[in-house]
């Protein structure tokens, strides 16, 4: 794996990675965030425990369940530094949610075949979350659509592999940070990035 992405990048916008449960979103969501030198946050940690006893009993949630949690996700994507957050983020309306909140959110789309999905549950233990979920999580997700920002990675490979081409995908939408000169200390401040950069003032390109 690469290191030091992060000096890649003029700015980042706060990323959501998204998917079905299984897709491997903590996986390669913390992958990622090493890589780009900022904090994780696992979506898991902010469902109540209702959700999580819910979810443990194998009854998938409803919309009544998840704006409470979408509402706490908001809060910490939108706050000064956030963290890669991975979130299922299944409809289009929860993402619009999030984005209303959070306009610059760039949605990471872990896909692959269900097969793929059941084989990755079934090695895990998890705290709450059953596996015979992964068909009302199928059924409720909506693919994102051209006008949300976002890029989309197959996860037929393995994680660091996932990692290597979503920072590959963003160097093609995000803007590149500036080569530094002694003679251009503009151009310095903006390459040697502090987590206050970090709030973007541009819209990425969608993926197709
Ligand atoms: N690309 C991958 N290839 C193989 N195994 C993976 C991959 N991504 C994740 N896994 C494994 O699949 C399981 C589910 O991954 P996890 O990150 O918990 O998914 P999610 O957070 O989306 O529910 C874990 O045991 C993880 O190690
Ligand atoms: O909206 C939902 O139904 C849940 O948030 C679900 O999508 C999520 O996947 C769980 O939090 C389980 O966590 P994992 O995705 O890590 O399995």
């Amino acid at each position: 794996m690469e290191h030091g992405a992060r000096q890649r990048f003029a700015s980042l916008p706060p990323f959501i990675v998204m998917g079905v449960s299984g897709t491997g979103k903590t996986t390669v969501g913390q992958l990622l965030a090493a890589e780009l030198g900022i904090e994780f946050l696992d979506g898991d940690d902010l469902h109540s425990a209702a959700n999580k006893a819910k979810m443990a009993s194998g009854t998938p949630l409803d919309d009544d369940d998840r704006w409470p949690w979408l509402r706490a996700v908001a809060l910490h994507l939108g706050s000064d530094s956030p963290p890669v957050i991975a979130c299922s983020a299944l409809k289009r309306a929860y993402r619009d949610y999030l984005r209303a909140r959070v306009p610059q959110a760039f949605f990471i789309h872990l896909t692959g075949a269900k097969e793929k999905i059941v084989e990755h549950l079934a090695f895990r233990s998890h705290e709450f979350m059953s596996p015979t979920l992964v068909d009302s999580q199928l059924s409720t997700l909506e693919p994102l659509d051209p006008d949300e920002a976002h890029l989309i990675a197959p996860i037929d490979v393995p994680p660091d592999e996932v990692c290597r081409t979503i920072l590959a995908k963003l160097a093609e939408s995000l803007p590149e940070a500036t080569a530094t000169t002694d003679a251009d200390p503009e151009a310095a401040a903006t390459t040697d990035a502090t987590d206050s950069d970090r709030s973007p003032t541009h819209r990425p390109h969608a993926d197709h």
